[in-house]
């Protein structure tokens, strides 16, 4: 505590652990996850705590009434982001959308998003996308069903997530497939891992010895190549005047280009981040997915409940169809999603933001340039906001009587897609890949868990809170499976 006021030059600091030089924090996360150590040391420091991650001034945010001043009351000066080395060498300085620094190339390419890439109306247009993908794992898990085997659920769930993404954004058809998603994961890897490029980023020999922006350059360079052959591709096919059925993601970049009506003309680069940060924010959805049946196995009561809704609302169809699940209006099933994005918050601490100006929040002077971060894993955990079991999977708690807090960036015990103006723009395209998958695994087939033991639920250091054991589940085909 006295550290933290006595380099605050007579500002009032939060409060924060002791540090230790070179480390300043760090010794207090060892042996934790990064989200669990911070809510241990929030219990006893509060909801406001100042760190030092390495060399870099954090301010930790854990309480709702804490991360309302930090996204609503002042969401303007904390609406930028730090970049990271790794970072910067990965987005070129914050060219996408996710890293870019708050400004005017920022609110352009925010706008373009909402208006054309991430629109209800755009998402829509997928629609046959997200069906056939889903088939195709509905047949997958019928024939695992077939021969008594069980589904690796992460395999199955991120295939499905990656190639509707895909599909989505740039089409399928190109070579070189495989080294561009390998090339993103590692670059997620590099860039979310306490590396030491990253956490002592004014130290030269660290950066040279560490390596690790090399790699990140190297990475983006090869991402960057692809991209350049998939968008010539693009580039060829627009001007022949042919097209796909449906205009992918980067189709809509390169036409807004060409119109040139843009006040910051659209650099390739720019779009070649952009379409990075689709696959980056996508990496979130298949987690959340097998979270969402790891806990639905762990809880019968809940399973039988959300099957027998979407039985009931299915049985004349045959199978889930989305245009119907909007008809439907399954109650259930989206607060088991919300249940497990309370849980299993996928960002545990949403994307850092930074400080702009010097700022007041709750009596504590918040200095320029601190990075910010949101536990929202703690606030989905903590008893004062979901009181009795907040541990426990209980979609119920949503219901009528219940807490009405939803994910919509209103309500800030509840912070999966964080809230204020950075807040997530891919919620709707999430969640249509969520509700589609989730219903289509229950109304085909029934699920349990090999063996008698409980499932393990560790989560797993990374940059998204994935499950650290793989989830193996055997289906028990109950609905035939179209075309099987
Ligand atoms: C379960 C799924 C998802 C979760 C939980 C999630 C969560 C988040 C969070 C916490 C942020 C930061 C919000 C903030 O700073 O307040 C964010 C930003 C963002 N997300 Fe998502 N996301 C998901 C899916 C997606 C998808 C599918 C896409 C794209 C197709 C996407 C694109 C983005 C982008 C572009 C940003 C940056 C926005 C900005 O900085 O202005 N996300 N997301």
């Amino acid at each position: 505590r006295r550290s933290a006021t006595a380099h605050g030059h007579g500002l009032r600091l939060p409060p924060g652990p002791w540090q230790l030089p070179i480390i300043g924090s760090l010794h207090h996360m060892i042996g934790k996850l990064p989200h669990h150590a911070m809510r241990d040391l929030a219990r006893r420091h509060g909801p406001l705590m100042l760190l030092r991650i390495g060399e870099v001034p954090t301010l930790v945010v854990s309480s709702r009434e804490a991360a309302r001043e930090v996204m609503k009351t002042h969401d303007a000066v904390f609406a930028t982001r730090p970049l990271s080395p790794t970072m910067r060498a990965i987005t070129k300085g914050g060219l996408g959308i996710i890293m870019a620094p708050y400004g005017a190339h920022w609110r352009q390419l925010r706008r373009i998003t909402i208006t054309k890439l991430l629109s209800a109306r755009r998402v829509l247009s997928f629609r046959a996308v997200r069906e056939e993908e889903a088939a195709a794992m509905l047949r997958a898990c019928a024939a695992a069903a077939a021969g008594s085997r069980t589904v690796d659920m992460r395999e199955r769930l991120s295939a499905l997530i990656t190639d509707t993404t895909m599909r989505a954004a740039m089409g399928d058809r190109f070579k070189d497939r495989e080294v561009f998603l390998r090339a993103l994961d590692r670059a997620i890897v590099l860039a979310s891992g306490f590396n030491p490029a990253d956490l002592w980023p004014s130290s030269r020999i660290v950066s040279r010895l560490s390596g690790a922006v090399r790699r990140c350059e190297e990475i983006r360079d090869t991402s960057f190549r692809i991209l350049d052959g998939i968008i010539e591709e693009h580039l060829e096919r627009m001007g022949s005047g042919g097209g796909g059925e449906v205009e992918d993601l980067l189709d809509v970049l390169l036409k807004v280009q060409q119109d040139g009506e843009l006040p910051i003309p659209l650099d390739m680069d720019v779009i070649k981040v952009v379409i990075s940060d689709i696959f980056a924010g996508s990496e979130t959805t298949a987690p959340t997915l097998e979270w969402a049946m790891a806990e639905l196995v762990q809880n019968p009561e809940v399973m039988e409940r959300a099957t027998a809704e979407v039985r009931h609302a299915f049985a004349a169809h045959g199978s889930v169809r989305e245009d119907k699940l909007a008809e439907a209006e399954l109650r259930y099933l989206p607060l088991v999603i919300r249940e497990t994005l309370r849980l299993h918050t996928p960002l545990p601490f949403l994307i850092p933001q930074a400080c702009q100006e010097p700022c007041r929040v709750l009596g504590y002077d918040v200095p320029r340039g601190i990075t910010v971060m949101v536990n929202a894993w703690a606030l989905g955990r903590d008893e004062r906001y979901w009181p009795g079991d907040p541990d426990a999977f209980r979609p119920e708690r949503f219901e009528a009587g219940g807490g009405t807090a939803d994910f919509k960036g209103a309500d800030f015990e509840l912070l999966p897609f964080g809230a204020g103006r950075r807040m997530c723009p891919g919620m709707g395209f999430a969640l249509a890949n969520m509700d589609l998958a989730l219903a289509s695994l229950l109304f085909h087939f029934d699920w349990e868990a090999p063996g008698d033991a409980e499932l393990d639920m560790t989560e797993a250091l990374g940059l998204t809170a994935h499950r650290k054991a793989r989830l193996l589940l055997r289906p028990i085909l109950r609905v035939p499976v179209p075309g099987v």
